[in-house]
């Protein structure tokens, strides 16, 4: 029996060319898929958008098509645009069985650049999800030849085509022979829980600390959200004045990090240091960056789970 491939299109540069309005780049078309003959592919297209356009709604969407269509297929790609993919990727790690082979990827040049990358990227992505060895490894994001895990990956500079990196690296790799694809994966995958909300209504939002922030905007942002991330300095320190001001918050704070790797630590005891934030209640995000914890606690609070919950799943560190 030939292999079955669905091909999910969102949107994103890999669907895109030039405006013919006028203005710049936009999405228009779904990318073909070349160079993979005897393969039964189903293409679907829920959206057609800029990847700057996609809420956790639209990622909710996703996960539900895919889950839908996982039974009848050997291996799902997702083509997306480059700027959240990782969201995208890390939300549908956090909401459906690892056993469902999903590779994400996207492209950085656009079909009417002589470095259009999207091709290669695609054929890539549908080998790497219909390789037998995929299954179990939760949704995928391969680009350049790259396979990593959504926990990690991370859009790492913003025109290279090598755009996708993070701490500590790809856990994969394809490389092809003439014809043949070679997938070769570094590392086994650990077991993690997942999460089904039916809603993802929870309001989370991020706010980013610098040398000399006094807590502007925290008010307001804590009393319009259910729950605040901060991407803190270093392994999550925070200027003096926002000590107190998460301390008297009811509503969970995750502590993230603007540093590009490593975890969140409770080092420091000086005012704001990570210690007194951990003292005052902020929950520590692991090594997840600020805006895949923030999707981990929209996730959570979308269902319904109250700050202490949420600071045992986030303290277990197992996602
Ligand atoms: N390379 C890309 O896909 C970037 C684009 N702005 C997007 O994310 O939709």
């Amino acid at each position: 029996m030939l292999p079955r491939l669905a091909l999910i299109h969102t949107g994103g540069t890999i669907a895109s060319r030039p405006n013919p309005d006028g203005l710049g780049v936009t999405p228009q078309e779904a990318p073909d898929l070349a160079g993979l003959p005897d393969t039964i592919i189903t293409e679907y297209q829920p959206f057609n958008l800029p990847s700057p356009h996609i809420t956790p709604a639209h990622m909710l969407e996703l996960a539900q098509l895919v889950a839908e269509i996982a039974p009848s297929v050997d291996g799902i790609v997702i083509t997306h645009g480059t700027d959240t993919l990782e969201e995208t990727a890390f939300f549908l790690h956090l909401t459906l069985p690892a056993h469902i082979p999903v590779v994400l990827t996207g492209s950085m040049r656009h079909a009417a650049e002589v470095s259009w990358d999207g091709p290669a990227n695609l054929l890539d992505a549908a080998q790497v999800a219909l390789c037998s060895e995929t299954r179990g490894r939760g949704p995928l994001v391969v680009f350049g030849g790259d396979i990593f895990d959504a926990r990690t990956v991370t859009k790492v500079h913003t025109s290279s085509v090598d755009a996708f990196g993070g701490y500590p690296g790809p856990i994969g790799r394809i490389d092809r022979v003439g014809e043949k694809a070679q997938v070769h994966y570094f590392a086994m995958p650990e077991p993690r829980p997942t999460y089904q909300p039916s809603h993802t209504e929870a309001k989370v939002e991020v706010l980013y600390a610098y040398a000399g922030w006094r807590g502007e905007g925290y008010a307001q942002a804590a009393a319009r959200a259910d729950g605040l991330v901060i991407a803190a300095l270093g392994t999550g320190n925070l200027p003096p004045e926002l000590l107190p001001l998460i301390a008297e918050t009811k509503k969970p704070v995750v502590i993230a990090t603007r540093t590009h790797a490593g975890p969140i630590l409770p080092v420091y005891g000086y005012a704001g240091g990570g210690a007194t934030l951990v003292e005052a209640g902020a929950i520590p995000a692991s090594f997840l960056n600020a805006h895949k914890a923030r999707l981990l606690l929209l996730v959570l609070l979308s269902l319904g789970l109250d700050v202490e919950r949420i600071r045992g799943v986030f303290g277990e560190g197992v996602f």
